[in-house]
């Protein structure tokens, strides 16, 4: 093991998730733990946030097996309750990312919210994979610089991903632009059911080293064409959802923040729901929408400023700012003089 590497381990030992090898201590056999970990389940609180039935799914874990890693699991990871009191002191440690824009930082309450899904939705060209592009490299900034001091990995559904702009990015903030590549895992998505996969390859990585930040560009790419028509929509939903539960178990479990850009379409019900007529909806329905926490609503502006509205989150007022997209990723309109 290579020294940075068993500096990132003893790091995540220290502050972050528990690896799950440390079930061995509690009497759970090393094949069985293998297997947890060949599923996606690297860490302890990826155990204990998994229901039964779901570990059962599992090839050789039976019942009765799963009852005693659950209850292993609980003993080390409880799930009960807290005073609110702990929450408001675990959620004032909380980072937040800076996305390149004071204007939008402002807006979103400081940055990105780490443990927790950021939905990002707009028309073509609003800056949807730029916001994802500069937040890959902010991310790895030192806290008291508005990053979270750690690795990002991307998931591109559309092939859009152009190391070129990470390198811009890179280059305004005096960063290194080789080791800002280096700490970026990049993964294409084929279709719906490789961006699922991923996610298990992705749980892997986050237990190896400390990333902060996951990014799904987009989200809905590859369901729009793999689930086409009405017919197979609750087929659709109920992939999507597994998916979803996914990203939001690995940002509660790894401290991550969870970044997805979406597409929109036409409204055919405009009176129906917050979006008022003429005005383009995230695709993906109520799955998606629950899922999210923050939403934020992407448009196109005059030349390269865009405007960004909260559209749903559970504390911060509906309000809207602009900001612009700059040869040197995102920024603010007044920066680019
Ligand atoms: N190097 C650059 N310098 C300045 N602006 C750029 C640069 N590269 C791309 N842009 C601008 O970014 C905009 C595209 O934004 P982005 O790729 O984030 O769109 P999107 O919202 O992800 O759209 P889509 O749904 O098509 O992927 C375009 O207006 C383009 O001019």
């Amino acid at each position: 093991m290579s020294q940075q590497s068993q500096q990132d381990e003893d790091e995540l030992q220290i502050s972050g998730p528990l690896l799950v090898g440390k079930l061995q201590e509690s009497g759970i056999n090393p094949q069985d733990i293998k297997k947890l970990s060949e599923s996606g389940l690297n860490t302890v609180e990826a155990v204990a946030y998994t229901p039964k039935k779901a570990l059962m799914q599992i090839k050789g874990i039976s019942e009765q097996k799963a009852e005693k890693i659950l209850a292993e699991a609980h003993k080390i990871i409880p799930l009960g309750f807290q005073s609110a009191t702990e929450v408001h002191a675990r959620r004032s440690e909380l980072v937040h990312i800076t996305t390149g824009s004071k204007n939008l930082d402002a807006l979103l309450g400081g940055g990105i919210e780490t443990g927790a899904i950021t939905e990002l939705f707009g028309e073509f060209r609003t800056g949807k994979s730029q916001i994802c592009h500069t937040l890959a490299v902010t991310c790895q900034l030192p806290v008291d610089m508005g990053g979270g001091e750690g690795k990002c990995l991307y998931i591109d559904t559309e092939g859009t991903f152009r190391p070129v702009r990470l390198l811009a990015v890179a280059e305004r903030l005096g960063l290194n632009g080789e080791e800002v590549l280096d700490n970026v895992a990049y993964a294409r998505a084929y279709n719906a059911d490789h961006q699922n996969q991923l996610l298990t390859s992705a749980s892997a990585l986050m237990s190896e080293s400390r990333f902060c930040l996951l990014i799904v560009d987009s989200v809905m790419n590859l369901y729009r064409t793999d689930f086409a028509g009405r017919g197979e929509l609750s087929a659709r939903q109920a992939h999507l959802g597994k998916f979803l539960r996914t990203l939001q178990r690995l940002a509660d479990e790894f401290g991550i923040a969870v970044v997805i850009s979406n597409q929109v379409m036409s409204n055919p019900d405009a009176s129906a729901g917050p979006y008022v007529a003429n005005e383009k909806k995230p695709v993906g329905g109520n799955i998606l929408a629950h899922a999210s926490t923050t939403r934020l609503q992407l448009r196109k502006s005059r030349g390269n400023t865009r405007s960004a509205k909260i559209y749903d989150s559970p504390c911060l007022p509906e309000s809207e700012t602009t900001f612009a997209i700059l040869q040197s990723g995102i920024g603010d309109p007044e920066e680019d003089t």
